[in-house]
């Protein structure tokens, strides 16, 4: 009798799981767009590649074999072609942010980041957004200047040891130029926008002291696309297993909190606006930050990984300084975003450092979101509420719009050599109105601190240790092994 209830029940979970798995592959609302069966049945195979940081490269396996159109999770699709940016990105406003946003919530605010919500963002960014104006950019830019030269003169001082310890022993020390521009990207952040210098280029540790409490928000990146509810006891088991730097926050939190409480109307700072616009003091701290993460992160990764290039590349290192010192004699006021080849070289340096390589998930609206591929000429009908998105590893890198995706070559961008394609698939920043807030003021930083760093010289003689940068590929990519090392000889 035993053994018959056990068959019946045996044979009723069969025909169970195998419905399941005939209506997902065959019936549900994706069933034309292709896919591994596994992701049509769960989402553990992304949730496994996100985790163990190979995400890109597993989705650009997927589109090799499966084209530019692929369903990557039982509810979500991936694209490759550059064409569905602007109706998934901008047009009409773009798509909502995917519900996994949320995970980026902050001691139980939603940032300007992580708000799902246009209308909740909306009191927020358009309390900041005049910050990031050229025209302010251009008013204000000795807040970020003065924060250049203090890199400028560190970086030289580093050099000189690396240098002084060739010769003594017979090997240079190798600087971290990753830590260095983590450095200028707080000290910019901070004195831009709050008013005050962080004071991280001055620190005399090998490590930046808020770079555990950024590094702690990059580690739970590897949970980004779990659904909220899953997402918040993981984070939690992980943080019990690998408790977060409590001294770094504290270090960071012991800069933010008093900033709030001194902030008065009329300093034009960003904590100053939010509590204009009726931001309680406790959120106006975590928007702050959560911008102090954002921007530390994102230029701190992407000027360690140009000063990683100029280093190899000593020719592309020398056409740009001739550039700068031609411009400079010429008009000593000129505006170096004005500079070609600078542009074109932070726009390779943008391209290839992929700080953030993961897809930007987005929700079809209720009106659903047809496709065709031009590529397949297939046309694709997704249902409100699928996620659907694009990421920067799959556009940077295909070769058909970027020939030699992976060699750094900023003449690629010069003059007639560039395309419109090019252009339209380099999102470093994102698109549409939930890209990057900071794009202009990162874009500053940027070619300030690449002007004064190629002008100085500081780069002769010096050599990137290893051959390529590897990331760990989560929403903020790490840097395998936390360095990137320059030696001078
Ligand atoms: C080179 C430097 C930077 C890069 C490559 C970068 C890249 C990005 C990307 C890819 C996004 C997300 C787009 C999406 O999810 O669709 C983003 C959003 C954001 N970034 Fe940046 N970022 C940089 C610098 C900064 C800086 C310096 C700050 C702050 C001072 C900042 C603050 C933000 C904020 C607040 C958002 C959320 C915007 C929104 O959702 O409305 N970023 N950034």
């Amino acid at each position: 009798m035993e053994d018959r209830g056990l068959a019946i029940y045996l044979f009723a979970t069969g025909v169970l799981l195998a419905t399941f798995v005939a209506y997902r592959a065959y019936f549900d609302r994706l069933r034309d767009v292709p896919g591994p069966l596994l992701c049509r049945l769960t989402s553990l195979l992304d949730w496994y590649h996100s985790y163990v940081g190979d995400e890109s490269k597993w989705i650009d396996t997927l589109h090799a074999k499966y084209g530019p159109v692929i369903r990557i999770a039982p509810n979500e699709v991936v694209i490759s072609e550059g064409q569905a940016l602007a109706p998934i990105y901008s047009e009409k406003g773009g798509f909502l942010k995917a519900p996994c946003y949320k995970n980026f919530d902050s001691e139980g605010h939603e940032t300007i980041f992580s708000a799902l919500d246009p209308k909740h963002r909306a009191v927020r960014s358009k309390a900041v957004m005049p910050m990031f104006s050229t025209a302010n950019l251009r008013a204000r830019s000795d807040a970020i200047e003065g924060c250049v030269n203090d890199l400028v003169e560190r970086l030289q001082k580093e050099a000189n040891q690396s240098r002084r310890a060739a010769k003594e022993t017979g090997k240079p020390s190798p600087v971290n130029v990753l830590q260095m521009s983590r450095r200028l990207a707080i000290d910019a952040v901070c004195s831009y926008l709050f008013g005050l210098q962080y004071g991280g280029v001055h620190e005399q540790s090998t490590k930046l002291s808020a770079s555990n409490y950024v590094d702690s928000i990059v580690a739970f990146g590897r949970f980004f696309f779990l659904p909220t509810w899953l997402f918040q006891p993981i984070l939690l088991i992980s943080e019990y297993l690998q408790p977060p730097d409590a001294q770094s926050q504290e270090r960071v939190e012991g800069f933010t909190k008093p900033l709030v409480s001194i902030s008065k109307e009329s300093d034009n700072t960003y904590q100053s606006r939010l509590l204009k616009a009726g931001i309680t003091e406790h959120e106006t701290d975590v928007q702050m930050k959560d911008v102090i993460f954002a921007g530390t992160d994102t230029t701190g990764t992407n000027f360690g990984s140009l000063l990683f290039q100029l280093a190899k590349h000593p020719d592309v290192h020398a056409t740009l300084r001739e550039e700068i010192l031609a411009a400079e004699r010429e008009d000593p006021d000129y505006n170096p975003q004005n500079l070609k080849y600078l542009d074109a070289v932070l726009r390779e340096g943008l391209r290839t450092s992929m700080a953030n390589p993961t897809r930007f998930p987005r929700q079809v609206p209720p009106q659903g979101f047809l496709y065709t591929s031009l590529t397949t000429t297939k046309t694709y009908n997704l249902p409100a509420g699928t996620l659907v998105g694009l990421s920067p590893y799959t556009l940077h890198l295909n070769p058909a719009v970027f020939p030699d995706p992976y060699e750094f070559k900023p003449s690629r961008w010069l003059d007639d050599r560039a395309t419109p394609e090019m252009y339209r698939d380099w999102i470093p920043f994102g698109l549409g109105p939930r890209q990057c807030i900071a794009r202009n003021l990162a874009m500053v930083e940027l070619c300030l601190a690449t002007r004064a760093v190629v002008r100085s010289g500081v780069l002769e003689g010096a050599r990137p240790v290893g051959e390529r940068l590897e990331v760990f590929e989560w929403f903020n990519a790490k840097v395998k092994g936390e360095r990137i090392d320059l030696v001078w000889e």
